[in-house]
């Protein structure tokens, strides 16, 4: 399946009521699943409101968040307190601020070298789902909420990039096409989600979301099919008019 196929989109006026409407989606999500629930997070700067959405009190009471867990798309691999962390952002905007047990939160680490912090992540990864190989009716994530760079990148899969053909490894380093190393699932970790989701906003991301959308190869975002559902949540600015939400 690819990002082309099967694919729901919601158009919302602009990135502020986007990250309410996704917060909407995603409280409704939580409230009609019973045992836990877990979300792949992104990082950059889209999901931010996102979060914080999440954390408002009003809203985070109506979360269980003893069920929800959370894991993450991609990681720069940095120390977690470093201002560039995926997990330092999710941690301000939303973490530090909702009842949500330690436990639940899994960031990727980031200690030793990047191939140890990958192979790490990628046991916990197995361990959550109790398996060793992706059963795509068995999807290891609820939610898997992921990003478009302007360049098309998703996670850290960038364009040209390897890790977009890795298909056994559940987690990659991702060496020498950042200035600091990164770590991401690769495609098949991605897709298993009951419904995967990305957040795009932006005018500058029109033309990439335009190629990404008509699955164009070189875009990796377009490369991105989901064992569940796939929804593309946008802002008018990235749809600039043009998009059909029947698409
Ligand atoms: O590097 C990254 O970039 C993408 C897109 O970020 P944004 O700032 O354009 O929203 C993000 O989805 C990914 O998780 C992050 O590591």
């Amino acid at each position: 399946m690819s990002a082309a196929s099967a694919a729901v989109t919601s158009v919302l006026p602009d990135r502020e009521t986007l990250a309410t409407h996704v917060a909407e989606w995603l409280v409704d999500e939580i409230a009609r699943s019973t045992g836990p629930f877990s979300i792949a997070l992104s990082g950059g700067s889209t999901p931010r409101p996102l979060f914080e959405r999440l954390a408002e009190p009003a809203r985070a009471a109506r979360i269980d968040w003893s069920r929800v867990h959370l894991f993450w798309g991609d990681e720069r691999f940095v120390p977690h307190d470093h201002p560039d962390s995926n997990y330092l952002m999710a941690r301000r905007a939303m973490i530090d601020h909702v009842p949500i047990p330690p436990g639940n939160v899994h960031p990727v680490p980031t200690h030793g070298s990047p191939e140890e912090a990958a192979r790490d992540y990628a046991r916990t990864l197995r361990d959550f789902y109790q398996g060793e190989r992706i059963n795509p009716t068995a999807p290891l994530f609820n939610v898997n909420l992921l990003g478009m760079g302007g360049d098309g990148h998703t996670a850290s899969l960038f364009p040209g990039s390897l890790a977009l053909s890795e298909r056994d490894d559940w987690v990659v380093a991702v060496i020498g096409e950042k200035p600091e190393p990164r770590i991401t699932l690769t495609l098949p970790v991605l897709a298993s989600a009951a419904s995967v989701v990305f957040m795009v906003e932006g005018a500058s991301k029109q033309e990439p979301l335009a190629r990404a959308r008509a699955g164009d190869p070189s875009v990796p975002a377009g490369l991105v099919w989901s064992d569940g559902q796939l929804i593309w949540f946008l802002d008018e600015a990235v749809a600039g008019g043009k998009i059909d939400p029947t698409d």
